[in-house]
This record gives structure tokens, C-alpha cells and sequence, in this order.
């Protein structure tokens, strides 16, 4: 299948897809979530693929909403670019959730929003030592929305994600392993050879085992997570009519500090 915004390939049974927008650092819009959900299928339907690999390429992981795609609505439709991202990435975070079988995220640069979102709703992550994570939401006006606020409160706490939300500091790849939001933290050109080797162990692990065992951490640990997105969705909806938004949005594209009057 031909893809635009992504990168898909398959070396036995490991399949890797790689978010393909490097100039906008990988940023979210419909197109390439319609294609994560593609590969996504293919990697649940093929039965020799026993694991997934999810990177980015360039500098960025993933730098979430991608808010020059957020521009063409400001002013008229300010909530409309949200309503048309948030469907298709609820269903790619499902559906890496429902997966059965493992999925790792090669965090190879900075992660910022719902492209963190994307990282901490896989099952294993690796960052390279250059990775930068910013939760960056209500730094743009906006509120965490993709189980942001059920994936950083269940794996860094309550405390952890109340400073990012109030805060928005940046981590590096050692202070999101110290919370808990990375399992491994390897050289840069480590990255791929310590994905692919952790892959291919998780392709030659016991996959029904693993299928099973993954539902069971769903069930125990995410039954609340089609509510949390739901009430996430209305949040960031309803930021999204905000002028704090107007002036977030208006003040990234023109690099400058936002002067948020909180309204
Ligand atoms: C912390 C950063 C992620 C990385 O910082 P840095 O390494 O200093 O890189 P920059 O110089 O800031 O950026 C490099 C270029 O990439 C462009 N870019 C970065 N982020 C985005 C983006 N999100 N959309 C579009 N383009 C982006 C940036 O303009 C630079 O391009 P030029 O060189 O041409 O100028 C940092 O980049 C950062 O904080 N980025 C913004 C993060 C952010 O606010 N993301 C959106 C949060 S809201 C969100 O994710 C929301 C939703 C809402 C609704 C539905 C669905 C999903 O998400």
C-alpha cells in the first residue's frame, strides 16, 4: 500500500512504521493518522508480524497536533482542525491498545503533545539519548488530550503530571526514564540496532501469551480509558474556542512567548 506521511516495513517478523513528516517534526494531521491506522491493520491481520516498531524520522519522534494544519481554522473554526484529528488518533491509540502483539516506540527525538501521547499509549519504549519530551498543550492554550493525563498519571504519578500541565518544563531522555516514561535510554545511533534487537526478542516471545497478558494489563490498568478520552475530547474542544488558544497558536508560528490574558 502507498503511503504518504509514513514509512512501513516488514523484515521477517518485525514491522516498523515511521512517521514521515520530518519538517514538522512529524506532526499530526488527518492524512497521516488515517495511515498509522492502515499499517496498524496490516500489522494486526499479518500473522508472520509478531512485533511493531514506531519511530519517527529526522530530529522529532513525534511533535504532536500539527499546528500549521491548526492555522488554516484559526479565527472562523477554531475547534473544527481538533474535531477532525482527535477521531482517527483515538482510533490509532485503540487500536495500538487492542493490538495483539507488542508494540515499541523508538522515541528518536523531541515528543511534544499528542505525539506523546502516541509514545506512552505502546507497550515499551526506547529513547535515544537526544529525545526531548514536552507535554505542550497548555503551553499552545490547549489541554492534554490522546489518554495524555491516564498514560502520565499511571506511569509518572499524579504529582509529575500536575507539573507538566503547570509547568511544561522539557525532560531529557534521563529524567522521562527517572519517571517512568521510558524503559531504556541509548546512544542516538544505538537507537534502531536496540529497537530491532528488542524487537526480534518480542517476535521470538510466546505471542498468544503476550496477546493474553496484554489484554489482562488493558483490563486491569485502561477499562477507564474510553472515558478519558471522551472527557479529554471535550476539554481540548473546549480550549480550543479559547483566545488563549488564538494567541498559543499565533505565537509558536511566530516564535515568540504567548501572552495568555486567561480567557
Ligand atoms: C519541543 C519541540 C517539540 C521541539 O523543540 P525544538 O527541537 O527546539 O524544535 P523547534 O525549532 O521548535 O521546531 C522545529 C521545526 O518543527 C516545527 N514544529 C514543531 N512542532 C510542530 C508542530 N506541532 N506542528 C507543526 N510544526 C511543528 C517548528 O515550527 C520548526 O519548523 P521551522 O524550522 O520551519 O520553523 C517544539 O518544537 C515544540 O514545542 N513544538 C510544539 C509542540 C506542540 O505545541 N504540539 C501541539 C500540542 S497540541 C496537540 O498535540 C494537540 C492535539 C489537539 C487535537 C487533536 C489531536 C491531537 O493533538
Amino acid at each position: 500500500m502507498p503511503f504518504k506521511d509514513i514509512l512501513f516495513a516488514q523484515e521477517g517478523p518485525v514491522a516498523t512504521i515511521t512517521l514521515n513528516r520530518p519538517d514538522n517534526y512529524n506532526a499530526l494531521a488527518p492524512n497521516i493518522s488515517s495511515e498509522m491506522l492502515a499499517a496498524l491493520e496490516m500489522c494486526r491481520n499479518e500473522r508472520e508480524i509478531r512485533a511493531v516498531v514506531l519511530t519517527g524520522s529526522g530530529k522529532a519522534f513525534c511533535s504532536g497536533g500539527d499546528i500549521k494544519y491548526f492555522e488554516q481554522f484559526a479565527g472562523s473554526n477554531p475547534d473544527e482542525p481538533v474535531r477532525r484529528l482527535l477521531e482517527p488518533l483515538h482510533r490509532v491509540v485503540m487500536d495500538i491498545r487492542q493490538m495483539p502483539k507488542p508494540v515499541l516506540a523508538a522515541i528518536n527525538g523531541a515528543v511534544g503533545g499528542a505525539g506523546m501521547s502516541l509514545a506512552l499509549s505502546c507497550d515499551l519504549r526506547i529513547a535515544s539519548r537526544q529525545a526531548k519530551f514536552k507535554q505542550a498543550y497548555t503551553s499552545l492554550g490547549l489541554a492534554p488530550d490522546v489518554g495524555w493525563s491516564l498514560w502520565v498519571g499511571l506511569l509518572a504519578g499524579f504529582g509529575k503530571a500536575s507539573e507538566m500541565v503547570f509547568l511544561d518544563p522539557v525532560y531529557d531522555a534521563e529524567q522521562a526514564q527517572g519517571m517512568g516514561l521510558v524503559h531504556r535510554v541509548v546512544e542516538q545511533e544505538e537507537l534502531m540496532t536496540a529497537s530491532g534487537l528488542m524487537a526480534e526478542q518480542l517476535a521470538r516471545g510466546a505471542t498468544q501469551s503476550f496477546a493474553i497478558a496484554k489484554a489482562g494489563l488493558n483490563h486491569a490498568f485502561l477499562t477507564l480509558l474510553e472515558r478519558q478520552l471522551e472527557v479529554e475530547r471535550q476539554g481540548v474542544l473546549n480550549a480550543s474556542l479559547t483566545g488563549d488558544y488564538q494567541e498559543g497558536l499565533e505565537a509558536f508560528l511566530a516564535k515568540r512567548k504567548p501572552s495568555f490574558k486567561g480567557c
